[in-house]
């Protein structure tokens, strides 16, 4: 790993980790009841949550905004469910404090969202805290999400490639490093952005079906997916 790539590393690190969920959301998820309207609203705010958080994390990527403007909110409209099912697996995958990983998992249960979408997601939930990754790897793996050239809208589509090939050089160099038993770790990683991209396509059917039970979004929620 050459000097420039642990810079590059350091920074993504720490932006992930200076943003994140505040903890009065997080506390909220352990006190409120759990009526399905009081689990839904709780949902809208962790998403909320996540997606401002998001934003932030998003403006620490080196080289983000010296993109297109309108290429970087393409960016983050088409990546924002992805960084959020990515963010919230690794929440919850990581042991959090007792009874936490419950509570939410309770919660979402109870949302009023369908079963069919559920499976999934807590599939996806368990590949990811099997693949027990680093924070760095978290991070990066996040970046390049984010930096996924063919989102719809997108003009520069080189320009993001070459964001985007960067951060994959430095996740594949950090996988043969963190995980050498691992030969096929970096592919693993890779393998679980396609699973996200199913989630991104469950999710749009979820809105909807909360939509058409007149559940309320923020407007942050209805401007980052193009919701009424
Ligand atoms: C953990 C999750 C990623 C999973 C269940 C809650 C999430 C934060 C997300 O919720 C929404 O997208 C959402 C969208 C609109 C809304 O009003 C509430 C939640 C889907």
């Amino acid at each position: 790993i050459t000097k420039e790539q642990r810079a590059l590393i350091k920074a993504i690190l720490d932006a992930y980790n200076r943003h994140q969920i505040p903890q009065d959301v997080t506390k909220k998820l352990l006190q409120e009841q759990y009526s399905a309207e009081e689990n839904f609203l709780l949902l809208t705010e962790v998403a909320t949550s996540q997606v401002q958080v998001l934003v932030e994390f998003t403006k620490n990527i080196p080289g983000f905004l010296s993109l297109d403007r309108e290429d970087q909110i393409a960016l983050l409209k088409g990546s924002a469910v992805e960084a959020m099912f990515l963010r919230s697996a690794q929440v919850l995958s990581k042991k959090m404090p007792s009874g936490h990983i419950e509570v939410l998992e309770e919660r979402i249960r109870k949302s009023g969202m369908s079963e069919e979408f559920m499976t999934p997601m807590f599939n996806f939930y368990k590949s990811i805290g099997e693949l027990h990754m680093t924070q760095e790897e978290q991070a990066i793996l996040t970046t390049i999400t984010i930096l996924t050239p063919d989102r719809p809208y997108v003009k520069s589509h080189e320009a993001v490639e070459r964001l985007q090939e960067t951060m994959l050089e430095v996740l594949r160099k950090l996988c043969v490093l963190q995980h050498p038993q691992e030969p096929q770790y970096f592919a693993r990683l890779l393998g679980r952005l396609t699973e996200l991209r199913t989630l991104h396509h469950y999710h749009a059917e979820m809105l909807t079906s909360w939509k058409t039970n007149d559940h309320k979004f923020t407007p942050l929620l209805c401007e980052i997916w193009d919701v009424q």
